[in-house]
């Protein structure tokens, strides 16, 4: 066979992801380079570049795959080469360069290269070649620690890859989505990753693929808190899959970080020695660092402060081959830990600090909340009690990650340090306690000891048989574990103890979190040794505990004894209730499925109920974390094996707000934390930014959710009608009032009002709103008596409402009443993660039903990225609907540069001149470029003053008229810039 013929048909076998069969096809064609040249007609080149691929993709195996390409890494070489060829060998090279298991690799030429074969593909329109242009920048993003880049990288690859049959390609955007979403703690995003990764590997045999998937899988279920045992089992079946394979143990080293912490976990530290001893032996350089860090973590758990320093020196003084900075941040952290348990408290909080500012100049946020609960412990250890009081109010934010069970372990354990330091031993005991059992429901042997003594010293004088048995379990397993001072401190402790006549029998509630501990692993057993508990307390009594899907049925778990007949169920939200004869506990609240306990309770026997309650107060939290560990483990085993789609990751009351960055994250969680209050919520940022969507979601999230959302825009009434518009008229109330009108504030009884450009409400008026806010009642014009309402206030605006209080324009007592809940929206600028999904979204949503997928170049995404969005989500919407007309004729359409306005096309041009000459020279005459400008120019100023032609027409120096014509010239309908205008009349939305 020809080598023409050959090439071809390895293509063909690549795409439908054969590799296998390429490789030993082609192995047998390699011959040997001319020395300094490679003739223009020669098909070496190729065969090489195809080969290098399968080496390099499905074997894992950098050094033949380098050998193969290193040859033509000079650009003068290559430009012999015809440009496609040029392009292949560019490519791989590329990706070699990116590898992070490439020692010789320069990370820059990566990019140079990646460039180099884009610049061809892209005018080739050879979208399977952009999208490993794509890929193979991901892969150097992640190595140079740019997570945010990678992502949207890997966003590009994905949209070039929904018209390609290539299954590899489908492969690594998965294996790579796994690995940012993993590193920037975005754990749903992972599980879907890894789960199609697995589909995929299945489907292709890929067993390199395989591997990797179970090494991710096994790291997924250590940081979400999985049990030893079974992280343990799948890296091994990992390591069997991935070691025959691999040369190099840098993708090894993911399944055997996860083997180590297992093993730390399980207090096997002993084993841990002898592997470090093992794998630092091959390889040295690019395993250094990680083995470093982990030697580093266990001197400091054996409290061996001299080989940890040095470690850490030694591993923060050489740079390491990938991830430098991320490496550095954890060896930073680790650090702080050191000198605090030193208590050099100083240099703690210096190195504390600097992890901190890392972590977030990364933008990863599982480092970044680590940072913040060391420097909370720091400040505690300070006595600095304000300083960590803010700093873990600021660490709930990401409380998302407090469902998970090693941050809820650690946050327990901290809050009762600070309620101790406080002053307050019951709470801070209730707080230890709860992370006790969250440390054994992980398996963590010297956390769980730890905690047991901090038990120990605040019950000593009350309760010794309690202490006693606590200490005596804390001294084992500290001399099990080899730390000697924490060993010598409980026995010491245990000698001092004061003697108690005849010990007291344990409660039963303290044997809970053992219990649990061992239930963890399903619902069925935590409802099970809850109800066991329960029936020691309660006995005799029916007991179950309930489910409550999102769907909204219910179902039993478990129960002792008998139902009574007709059982009615509470109102899911709610924490407790007592009806019918029977009181229902919250167990665990939304997201997601939530359970309740149900119990017989006689009216009479109420308060003894209530006690019970009181008692077992504590022990909640620690349930809900068995629940959730539970479901997670369900969700992790069961459909993560059999491929069923999991509950997403955005809730579904959130589903139409887009958000990837961590300020966007940030706001809905407050909005989650709000959700149960009735205060009224005041919403600031520009115009544009979503401030009615965040309402909207502050509604949908609440108990309020089936009850009307009325929005209402002040500034779109005028100022006279107002106040009949809000609180309603009698028939003849006025001139005019021929019949009556209940008014916006009535229409939204039981729901949520939006009153949207607040800082509009003429001053008249204002005193009626505050005393609706305090009261609760309205006056209707012309009405006799005040009418109650219930309804939920949520006002915004984009105004800078203090500076209207001192202006004397907004009525200060008005301002604090509604600025009990202040949100704050922030322009899209300050959050441009956001552009990318923000502009899929609506490529999706715009485009009509049945239009093709559209796509968009990562020129025109750039430019999108860089300019400033005056008009914020508004005027990115506005554009892409623009940009959609323009393409919507195309067979596969695409958004280039181009199809922008001029204004984002300027953002790009100022950044990269080059690139937009070409578009210029490309397309259009200068008439037609001043059109768009001027177009695009009043579209914008349109979309600010959101149609109003009369402050448009101000704003752009022209007379109404003057703006009337230029609209018509260019063709612009004013009435897509009305959106907000339309929707001011009351619309009720449940
Ligand atoms: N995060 C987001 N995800 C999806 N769409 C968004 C998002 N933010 C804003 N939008 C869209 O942008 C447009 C403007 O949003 P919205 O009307 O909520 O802004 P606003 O801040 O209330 O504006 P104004 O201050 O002018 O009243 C709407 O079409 C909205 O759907």
């Amino acid at each position: 066979m020809q080598h023409t013929q050959t090439i071809a048909l390895a293509r063909s076998l690549l795409a439908e992801g054969r590799s296998g069969e390429v490789a030993r096809m082609l192995s047998p064609l390699i011959e040997p380079l001319p020395a300094g040249s490679a003739p223009a007609d020669s098909p070496q080149p190729i065969l090489r570049a195809l080969l290098a691929r399968v080496r390099l993709l499905r074997q894992g195996d950098v050094s033949s795959a380098y050998r193969l390409l290193k040859p033509l890494d000079v650009s003068t070489l290559r430009e012999h080469l015809s440009p496609a060829v040029r392009a292949e060998v560019a490519l791989w090279l590329g990706w070699l360069h990116a590898w992070p298991e490439n020692l010789e690799a320069e990370r820059t030429r990566a990019f140079n290269l990646l460039a180099e074969a884009e610049r061809f593909f892209h005018q080739e329109l050879n979208t399977a070649g952009r999208c490993w242009v794509q890929l193979g920048r991901a892969l150097a993003y992640l190595t140079i620690d740019e997570y945010a880049l990678a992502l949207q990288a890997l966003d590009e690859a994905a949209a070039l890859k929904e018209r390609l049959p290539d299954l590899q390609a489908d492969g690594w955007i998965q294996d790579l989505g796994v690995q940012a979403a993993l590193l920037t703690g975005r754990y749903h995003r992972a599980e879907r990753a890894l789960r199609q990764l697995q589909a995929l590997a299945e489907r292709t045999g890929d067993t390199l693929l395989k591997g990797r998937a179970l090494a991710y899988q096994a790291l997924l279920k250590h940081v979400q808190g999985g049990a030893p045992a079974e992280i343990l089992a799948t890296v091994e079946a990992a390591e069997a899959l991935l070691s025959g394979l691999v040369p190099l143990p840098h993708l090894l080293w993911l399944a055997r970080a996860a083997r180590l912490a297992a093993l730390r976990r399980q207090g096997h530290w002993r084993e841990i020695d002898r592997l470090l001893q093992r794998w630092s032996g091959s390889d040295a350089r690019l395993v250094a660092h990680p083995i470093l860090l982990e030697a580093a973590e266990l001197a400091l758990l054996r409290e061996d402060f001299t080989t940890c320093e040095q470690l850490l020196e030694r591993m923060l003084t050489t740079p390491a081959p990938a991830q430098s900075r991320l490496l550095a941040t954890r060896a930073a952290l680790l650090q702080a830990r050191h000198f605090l348990r030193r208590n050099q408290l100083a240099r703690a909080r210096e190195w504390a600090d600097r992890a901190h500012r890392t972590a977030q100049e990364l933008g990863l946020e599982p480092l970044i909340l680590e940072a913040l609960l060391v420097q909370a412990q720091i400040a505690l250890a300070e006595k600095a009690l304000s300083q960590a009081q803010m700093l873990l109010q600021q660490a709930e934010v990401f409380s998302n990650y407090f469902s998970l069970l090693p941050w809820a372990a650690w946050r327990f354990w901290l809050l009762g340090e600070r309620l101790q330091a406080e002053g307050q031993p019951d709470e801070a005991r209730a707080h230890y306690v709860q992370a006790l059992s969250a440390y054994s429901l992980l398996g963590d042997r010297y956390h769980t000891a730890q905690m047991q003594l901090a038990v120990a010293q605040l019950v000593r004088s009350t309760d010794s048989a309690q202490a006693r048995s606590l200490l005596e379990a804390a001294a084992q397993t500290f001399e099990a574990l080899g730390v000697a001072s924490r060993g010598q401190q409980a026995r010491h402790m245990l000698q001092h103890l004061p003697h108690q006549a005849s010990p007291a029998a344990l409660a039963p509630e303290s044997q809970l979190g053992n219990v649990l501990a061992r239930a963890a692993l399903s619902v069925e057993l935590v409802a099970e040794a809850w109800l066991q508990v329960l029936e020691q307390l309660w006995p005799d009594r029916w007991l179950a505990v309930f489910q409550h899907t999102p769907e909204g049925e219910w179902t039993s778990i478990r129960a002792h004894g008998e139902a009574p007949a007709p059982l009615s169920f509470p109102s899911p939200d709610k924490p407790q209730t007592y009806q019918d004869g029977v009181a229902w506990l919250q167990l665990r609240a939304l997201p997601g499925p939530v359970f309740f306990m149900a119990a017989r309770v006689a009216e009479i026997e109420y308060a003894d109920w209530q006690a019970i309650v009181a008692r077992l107060r504590p022990w909640l939290p620690v349930v809900a974390l068995a629940l959730d560990h539970a479901l997670l483990r369900a969700r992790q085993f069961g459909e993560l094996a059999n491929g069923h789609a999991p509950e997403d990751t955005q809730p579904s009351p959130l589903e139409d707000l887009v958000y990837a960055s961590p300020t966007m994250r940030a706001l809905v969680n407050q909005i989650y934390r709000v959700r149960s209050s009735h205060s009224p919520v005041l919403i600031l940022g520009e115009s544009g930014t979503g401030k009615e969507l965040i309402a909207r979601a502050v509604h949908a999230t609440s108990d309020r959710r089936e009850a009307p959302f009325i929005a209402f825009n002040c500034a779109n009434v005028p100022p006279e009608l107002i106040d009949s518009h809000l609180f309603g008229h009698e028939k003849g109330a006025f001139t005019g009032a021929l019949q009556a009108n209940p008014g916006v504030i009535r229409a939204a009884d039981g729901g949520t009002l939006f009153l949207d450009e607040i800082g509009d409400l003429p001053l008249e008026v204002q005193p009626k709103l505050l005393r609706f806010l305090q009261e609760g009642e309205i006056f209707p014009l012309g009405a006799r008596r005040p009418v109650r309402v219930n309804v939920r206030v949520i006002a915004a605006t984009h105004r800078d409402l203090e500076a209207l209080v001192r202006e004397g324009k907004f009525r200060e007592d008005l301002y604090y009443r509604l600025n009990v809940i202040p949100l704050y929206v922030p322009p899209l600028r300050e959050r441009r993660e956001d552009i990318p999904v923000l502009v899929r979204h609506f490529l999706n949503t715009l485009r009509p039903p049945g239009a093709p997928a559209v796509s968009i170049t990562s020129r025109a995404m750039e430019a999108l990225m860089r300019y400033d969005w005056p008009g914020n989500v508004r005027q990115l919407r506005n554009e892409i609907e623009r940009a959609l007309v323009f393409v919507a004729s195309e067979p596969a359409p695409t958004i280039d540069l181009k199809d922008l306005s001029p204004v984002v096309q300027r953002a790009q041009r100022d950044a990269t001149a080059p690139l937009v000459r070409s578009a210029i020279d490309s397309s259009q005459p200068l008439e037609a470029i001043l059109a768009d400008t001027e177009k695009a120019l009043i579209e914008q100023v349109l979309a600010d003053h959101r149609g109003r032609i009369s402050a448009a027409a101000r704003a752009l120096g022209l007379t109404r008229q003057g703006l009337y014509k230029k609209m018509k010239r260019l063709g612009i309908d004013p009435g897509r810039f009305q959106h907000r205008r339309a929707s001011t009349n009351p619309t009720a939305t449940s």
